[in-house]
C-alpha cells in the first residue's frame, strides 16, 4: 500500500511558497506486532510549523498533527475504527508502534484515542478540542489568571487560538478587545463572538484604538503576534498587568539574521510592573483532557462557538499552510481528505 505525504524541499526564505513543499508517494511497510495503520481524516496546519521546520532537515515530511482512523492493528489498546490525534505529520497513512510515535521537534508524542464528541465534528479536535482551544483555556487561565471585571487584549483574535481566548475572556466576565487583519473579522468578532471591541491593526493604530476602547488601561494581553503591536499594546497595560506571551507570528517569516525591530517596552514593563511569560500548551499534556472537556462543556452551554477554514484536499495541505500567513483563514484551518 503506498501513502501520499509533504516533504519539505527548501528551507523557507520570507513567505513560504508551493515549491518549498514536494508531494511525492512512499510505500508503507507491511505491520509488525504492536503495529497500527492509520488513516488521516483531518489534517491541521499550524504557524509553530514555519518556525520549527527550518532547524529541521531538508527532505523531512512536513510535520504536524492529523486526526486519523485506525484500519488495521496489532496493538492490544487500539481497535479498527478508533479515532486518534497522532503526531503523524502531512501523510495520508502511517505505520507505527503508537508508544514509539515522536512528534516532528523530537517529543515523546503517543496518539491518544478520541472521547465522543456527541454533535461536534471530529475536525475540532486539531481546533476547539485539540491544542489551540488548550492554547487558549490554559493560557489565558493560567498565565493572563484574570479576575472578572479586567480588561483584556487578544491578537490574531480571528485565529484559531484568539477567537476561543475572547470568547472564554467573555465568559470569564472580561472585557475583551481583539485585533485582527480585516473588517469582516471584526465584525465577526464582535457581532458572533461576542468580543466587546475589534480593531483591524491594518487600517487602525493600536494606541489610538485602546485610549478608545480601554481608556482605564490593559490588564491582560494574550499575546499571538509580538513585534509592534504588542509593544502598543503593553504601552497600556495596567500595573500588575500580565501578559501571556504565546507566539510571535508577525516575525516567523522574517530573515533571522535582519530580524524586525519593535519599539522599547522596558519602561512599561518596569513602571507597571508586568509579568510577561512565555508558555507552551504542551505544558499542560498531564490535564490536557480536562481543556477538552471544559471546552467541550462550554459549547455545550452555547457560550462558545467555534470558527473552521476546512480545505478539502490533502493535495492542498501546501495551500492550506501559506494562507494562514496571509490571514485568509478565520478560525482554526484543517485539511479534509
Ligand atoms: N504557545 C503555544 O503553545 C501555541 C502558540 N500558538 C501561537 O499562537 C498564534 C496564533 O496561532 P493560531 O491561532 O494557530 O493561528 P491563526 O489561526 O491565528 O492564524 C494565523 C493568523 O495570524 C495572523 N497574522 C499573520 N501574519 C500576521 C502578522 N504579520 N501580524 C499580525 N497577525 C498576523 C493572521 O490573521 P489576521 O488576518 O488577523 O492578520 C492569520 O490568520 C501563533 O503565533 C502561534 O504560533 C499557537 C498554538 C500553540
Ligand atoms: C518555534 C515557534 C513556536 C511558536 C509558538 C507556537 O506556536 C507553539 C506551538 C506549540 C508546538 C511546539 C512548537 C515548538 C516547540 C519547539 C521545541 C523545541 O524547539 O525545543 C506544539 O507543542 C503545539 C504547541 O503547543
Amino acid at each position: 500500500m503506498k501513502c501520499k505525504k509533504f516533504i519539505l524541499k527548501n528551507h523557507f526564505d520570507g513567505m513560504p511558497k508551493k515549491t518549498d513543499f514536494k508531494l511525492m508517494e512512499e510505500d508503507l511497510p507491511p505491520l509488525k506486532d504492536g503495529d497500527v495503520l492509520f488513516e488521516a481524516v483531518f489534517l491541521s496546519v499550524d504557524p509553530y510549523m514555519r518556525a520549527v521546520s527550518s532547524k529541521l532537515p531538508i527532505g523531512i515530511t512536513m510535520i504536524g498533527a492529523q486526526v486519523a482512523r485506525v484500519k488495521e492493528s496489532k496493538h492490544p489498546d487500539f481497535k479498527v475504527g478508533d479515532n486518534v490525534v497522532g503526531q503523524f505529520g502531512w501523510r495520508t497513512h502511517t505505520v507505527a508502534n503508537p508508544d514509539e510515535v515522536v512528534s516532528g521537534f523530537g517529543e515523546k508524542s503517543r496518539p491518544y484515542i478520541l472521547p465522543d464528541f456527541g454533535d461536534v465534528p471530529l475536525s475540532a479536535a486539531l481546533g476547539v478540542l485539540g491544542m489551540p482551544g488548550n492554547t487558549a483555556w490554559f493560557g489565558l487561565t493560567k498565565i493572563c489568571k484574570p479576575k472578572a471585571g479586567e480588561t483584556l487584549v487578544v491578537t490574531a483574535a480571528a485565529g484559531a487560538v484568539g477567537s476561543l481566548v475572547g470568547q472564554i475572556g467573555k465568559i470569564l466576565d472580561l472585557k475583551v478587545i481583539g485585533f485582527a487583519g480585516a473588517d469582516d473579522k471584526c465584525k465577526m468578532l464582535t457581532e458572533e463572538l461576542n468580543f466587546d471591541y475589534a480593531f483591524n491593526y491594518k487600517t487602525r493604530d493600536i494606541t489610538e484604538a485602546l485610549k478608545e476602547a480601554a481608556p482605564n488601561g490593559v490588564d491582560c494581553y494574550f499575546d499571538n503576534v509580538g513585534g509592534p503591536i504588542s509593544s502598543a499594546v503593553m504601552n497600556e497595560m495596567n500595573t500588575f498587568g500580565r501578559v501571556a506571551c504565546c507566539g510571535s507570528i508577525s516575525a516567523y517569516n522574517a530573515d533571522p539574521k535582519n530580524p524586525p525591530l519593535a519599539p522599547v517596552v522596558q519602561n512599561a514593563i518596569v513602571l507597571k510592573q508586568l509579568s510577561l511569560q512565555g508558555f507552551l500548551s504542551s505544558r499542560w499534556k498531564d490535564c490536557w483532557f480536562e481543556g477538552i472537556v471544559q471546552n467541550l462543556e462550554f459549547i455545550k452551554q452555547g457560550k462558545l462557538k467555534f470558527k473552521e477554514s476546512v480545505i478539502k484536499g490533502f493535495e492542498k495541505m501546501d495551500e492550506a499552510f501559506l494562507s494562514m500567513f496571509t490571514g485568509d483563514n478565520t478560525g482554526k484551518i484543517v485539511i479534509e481528505v
